[in-house]
């Protein structure tokens, strides 16, 4: 090849590199990518449930249809688990027929059976309207025993979601509990901007396919449960969830392909915790905290020790990451809306500028 035809060649590669470029920008510009990030049980899937509520079609009726066995399956590891709970803390039901109603729930529950009958309706009634029975939650921080959040929610309406042909509402899906096992990909088409976004599963084992989704991130929302900072992980019973939730918040800062990346951090939950607050002292489980032990101080401390998780020392202040804070409750379609508005606003502004696609 002559020096020119050479010269020819290297002119349209980087003719072709020049064109490319500019239409990944275009494309980013109008598509940012979005990764919904944190331990499990934070509220991520929440969340997106919330952004197809509130920015997507809804759901249809073979959706709602699909969520039902979940919903079944929630109401009975809820009572069951409130039976565990009843055992290892001592406590007798205040009614007499109680007990019966428990060994059924017991029988069923081991039968593995998903269908809920009648009689397994009633008796999930009876253990709920018992006054001691329902003193159990929330969970004294020591119990071994897993009950999920929504667990109030599910009993005090078995009557109706227990039904085969009930439908569920938006509410009853928002309350569900369905941990993720594999990362889903939505777009949301919101003005002209194409956002996908990208739901993992938190619990640890899972963590290790988050890192091929790093590349080309525009933004990360951060979820963090409030409510866990007296609980410990479902898969290691010795790790309590707010340290884990710290110490994954620090990786994922300080991640070489995440470090400028801004991230907003939902500190979720906060209902829970502020009803938790009154019976379980943080102090105990983090023996600094010296303030009164109510939501906007104890807001205020987490939030603060997340901010320390993100090491500066070598980033220049100019590129230093941004850090948004939303004290949410993911399962309040309203406060949400208003939330999710802002969060996504200030996203296309900031976010795109940072990652230099504006
Ligand atoms: N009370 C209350 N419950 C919430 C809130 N946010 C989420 N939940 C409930 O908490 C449970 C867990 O929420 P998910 O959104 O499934 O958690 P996740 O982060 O997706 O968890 P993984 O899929 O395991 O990573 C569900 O039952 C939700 O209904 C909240 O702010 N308040
Ligand atoms: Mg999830």
């Amino acid at each position: 090849m002559s020096s020119a035809d050479e010269k020819r060649t290297s002119r349209e590669i980087d003719a072709q590199i020049a064109k490319d470029r500019e239409q990944m920008v275009a494309r980013m510009s109008k598509e940012p990518k979005v990764l919904l990030l944190g331990s499990g049980d934070s509220g991520k899937t929440t969340f997106m449930k919330q952004l197809k509520i509130i920015h997507g079609n809804g759901y249809s009726s073979e959706e709602r249809a699909a969520f039902l066995r979940a919903a079944h399956e929630n109401i009975l590891d809820s009572a069951h688990g409130l039976i565990l709970a009843a055992a290892e803390m001592g406590i007798s039901p205040a009614k007499s027929g109680v007990e019966d109603a428990m060994e059924n729930i017991k029988e069923f529950f081991q039968s593995r059976s998903k269908e809920m009958t009648p009689k397994l309706i009633g008796a999930i009634e009876t253990i709920w309207a018992d006054e001691n029975i329902r003193s159990i939650l929330p969970l004294p921080p020591d119990s071994k025993v897993f009950i999920q959040d929504t667990a109030a929610y599910f009993l005090s309406k078995v009557r109706a979601i227990g039904q085969s042909d009930h439908v569920l509402t938006d509410e009853d899906i928002l309350n569900i509990r369905l941990p993720t096992t594999q990362i889903t990909e939505t777009v949301f088409v919101i003005e002209q901007y194409h956002f996908h976004i990208y739901d993992v599963a938190g619990q640890q084992k899972h963590r290790k396919h988050w890192i091929p989704f790093f590349d080309s991130v525009n933004q990360i929302l951060f979820f963090i449960s409030l409510a866990s900072y007296d609980q410990f992980l479902v898969e290691d019973p010795t790790i309590n969830r707010m340290h884990d939730a710290l110490g994954l918040f620090g990786e994922i800062c300080n991640h070489p392909l995440l470090k400028h990346i801004p991230i907003t951090l939902f500190m979720n939950k906060m209902d829970l915790f502020e009803t938790k607050l009154q019976t379980s002292q943080i102090k105990r489980f983090f023996p600094d905290f010296n303030k009164e032990n109510n939501l906007k101080y104890g807001a205020r401390y987490f939030e603060k020790k997340f901010r320390a998780q993100y090491d500066t020392a070598e980033v220049e202040p100019e590129n230093a990451k941004l850090i948004y804070c939303h004290l949410t409750c993911c399962t309040d379609t309203k406060a949400m809306g208003v939330i999710i508005s802002n969060v996504l606003q200030s996203m296309l502004v900031k976010s795109l500028r940072t990652g230099g696609l504006m």
